[in-house]
């Protein structure tokens, strides 16, 4: 189907708009009037750049407070509109969208709504023009889509259609099994956008909040199915009113916004994408760090051991168990510090995982740094993570450990790599999961990407008190928990405490683990007598655990499914390293002590 986006949805002057809609691959736009107003570009010149850019102008809007009002109120709505249609034929857009009125003027008179309109709608003819009512969802006397309709059919005039608008339609709650009523030539365009479930004033809501289909909490597919089925072929558009979306990069935005509706139209069956290929485990996270010493230090304290070195470049492996961690000190890394800027996932089909991520639109990385390098299936997330479509131990596959030599100087054929592994996999410690901090105006988009692109499931997200700011959080998982990462995201761009990564190491008993660490010279994050006392009020503890918690630093958390004991090591660069021990049962990630443990790295960070 074709698709297209208002200009309301993207940041900047209305060039960039156009480029970032062209670039990510939309086919049309809908032409906001305030962003025509405000520019310097005639109608005519903005009509040849869409043609240069391939994009067709689906829509110019909006026009309100038209119908239903006193005869000569109507009479100047008339003029200015005829003004409005002569633009319309220089901008080269052939349907224009009237939102139901708001004004104290407009009559509750569905009679005299319809007469109005079917004249508007007679003027506009004379210019080729077609008119889409839409119900505002707070139109003062329209504000459901059926009604909409009704006074449309009654008008009965050709050039008269009806908007459909996901927003307004869902945001209150009406059900949109109604649209196959209306048949599909008399739906003239149809706009998509999805919102969060927040309780706030509809008007509000609608103008601020706004998000791509598939990153709040409307059905928008089931929406499109029912339009579907009346045989509408217009666009699918998205009009999304979001501030994040007006401040953030436009190109980055389009992008997002297209893979939302590559994901629509393969939830109704309209398009056909490579199957998701869900990740079975985690292969391995890279640290890049300027300076090794400070990440090794932590990572032999925390037991691991350096098991291999890479044939042709400054990256070692670090192991233990089965959590495998890759220290690269070559020219990717930044003056402040390790950060996390790869991972590797084990993947049933690493090619098939790359094909989808590429036509959902994510950047396609090098399969080889270097001639003799192992090629590998890995491509960007969002937030500009390495993503890694691994298959370790499988000989008919290329395998990353084939490029890491073991210390001893020993090549891991292809078919040895797994015993290798099978043999250190005695000892418990895997990676639990991966905490990595999106850019700010890029948490939805994340969510989308890793659900879309990984197959993996989000789950709620959670508000942090950061004692500066405050946090979100969102984790997304396969259904075994093997892949879990937990996205999240600061309020203030410029703090780096909030914006920390970190890597989660599961083990069978984090007292040992955290004792083992602390005698190795490692050192923990302190974390206040306080929080012990209220602890010891929350729950009951066996004789003795509570105390080895206060002792430690251990802090402690539980739901329905059991507990989740975890502590944390100091921050290095970017990144800090966390033990947890999980119960089984327990699907959360600590969130409950997440401030507990801002708190303390704020308090431990070095003064500027
Ligand atoms: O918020 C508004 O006024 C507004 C304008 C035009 C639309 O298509 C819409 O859905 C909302
Ligand atoms: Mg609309």
């Amino acid at each position: 189907m074709r698709t297209s986006i208002a200009t309301v949805s993207l940041s900047g002057s209305l060039t960039e708009k156009l480029t970032a809609a062209s670039r990510a691959g939309f086919d049309g736009v809908e032409i906001f009037e305030n962003d025509l107003l405000t520019g310097p570009l005639a109608p005519e010149e903005i009509r040849a750049r869409c043609a240069d850019l391939g994009l067709s102008v689906d829509l110019y809007q909006p026009m309100r407070d038209i119908e239903a009002v006193p005869e000569a109120e109507f009479a100047r709505n008339l003029r200015r509109a005829r003004h409005k249609f002569e633009l319309m034929t220089r901008l080269g857009a052939d349907t224009v969208l009237v939102c139901s009125s708001v004004s104290p003027l407009a009559e509750d008179d569905d009679d005299l709504a319809a007469e109005q309109l079917s004249r508007l709608a007679g003027l506009a003819r004379e210019f080729g023009v077609r008119v889409a009512y839409e119900a505002l969802a707070w139109g003062r006397h329209v504000s459901t889509y059926d009604h909409a309709w009704r006074i449309v059919e009654a008008a009965g005039h050709p050039a008269l259609g009806t908007c459909l608008d996901s927003f307004h339609i869902l945001s209150r709650g009406c059900d949109p099994q109604g649209i196959e009523d209306i048949p599909g030539e008399k739906i003239f365009f149809l706009q998509l956008a999805d919102a969060p479930r927040i309780a706030m004033d509809v008007l509000q809501w609608s103008r601020h909040h706004r998000c791509f289909p598939g990153q709040g909490g409307f059905d928008v597919a089931g929406l499109v199915r029912h339009v579907l089925r009346t045989g509408y072929d217009g666009p699918l558009s998205l009009e999304v009113f979001n501030d994040v979306f007006r401040q953030a990069e436009a190109g980055p935005t389009a992008v997002d916004a297209h893979r939302s509706l590559l994901l629509l139209q393969e939830a109704v069956g309209a398009v056909e994408l490579p199957a998701p290929v869900v990740p079975t485990g985690v292969a391995f996270a890279e640290l890049v760090t300027p300076d090794a010493e400070p990440v090794t230090a932590v990572l032999d304290a925390l037991g691991f051991n350096r098991a291999a070195r890479h044939r042709g470049k400054p990256v070692d492996l670090w192991q233990r168990g089965e959590a495998r961690i890759l220290v690269n000190t070559g020219p990717a890394a930044r003056r402040d510090g390790a950060r996390l800027a790869a991972i590797g996932l084990e993947s049933p089909d690493p090619a098939g995982a790359a094909r989808r991520a590429e036509v959902l639109l994510a950047p396609v990385l090098p399969r080889r740094r270097a001639p003799e390098d192992t090629p590998l299936d890995a491509v960007a997330a969002p937030d500009g993570t390495e993503l890694f479509f691994c298959a370790t131990g499988r000989p008919e596959l290329p395998d990353w450990r084939a490029d890491f030599p073991d210390v001893t100087g020993q090549e891991p054929a292809a078919n040895t790599t797994g015993k290798a592994i099978e043999e250190t996999a005695r000892d418990a410690t895997r990676i639990d999961h991966l905490s990595l901090t999106q850019p700010w105006h890029q948490f939805d988009e994340a969510a989308l990407f890793h659900r879309a692109v990984l197959g993996l499931r989000p789950q709620e997200s959670v508000d942090v008190a950061d004692p500066y700011g405050l946090l979100r959080s969102r984790a997304v998982s396969d259904d075994d928990g093997r892949v879990r990462i937990a996205l999240t995201v600061g309020a203030a761009p410029t703090d780096d405490t909030a914006h920390a990564q970190h890597i989660a190491l599961a083990t069978d008993d984090v007292v040992t683990a955290a004792r083992r660490f602390l005698a190795a010279g490692g050192l923990l994050l302190p974390v206040p007598v306080n929080y012990y006392d209220d602890l010891a009020a929350r729950y009951e503890f066996a004789e003795g655990e509570w105390e080895t918690y206060r002792e430690l630093g251990i802090l402690y958390d539980r739901d329905a499914g059991g507990a989740f004991r975890h502590c944390y090591t100091r921050t290095i660069g970017r990144v800090f390293f966390e033990l947890v021990q999980r119960d089984p049962g327990y699907r959360g990630y600590g969130a409950p002590n997440a401030p507990v443990r801002l708190a303390a790295q704020h308090a431990g960070r070095p003064p500027r």
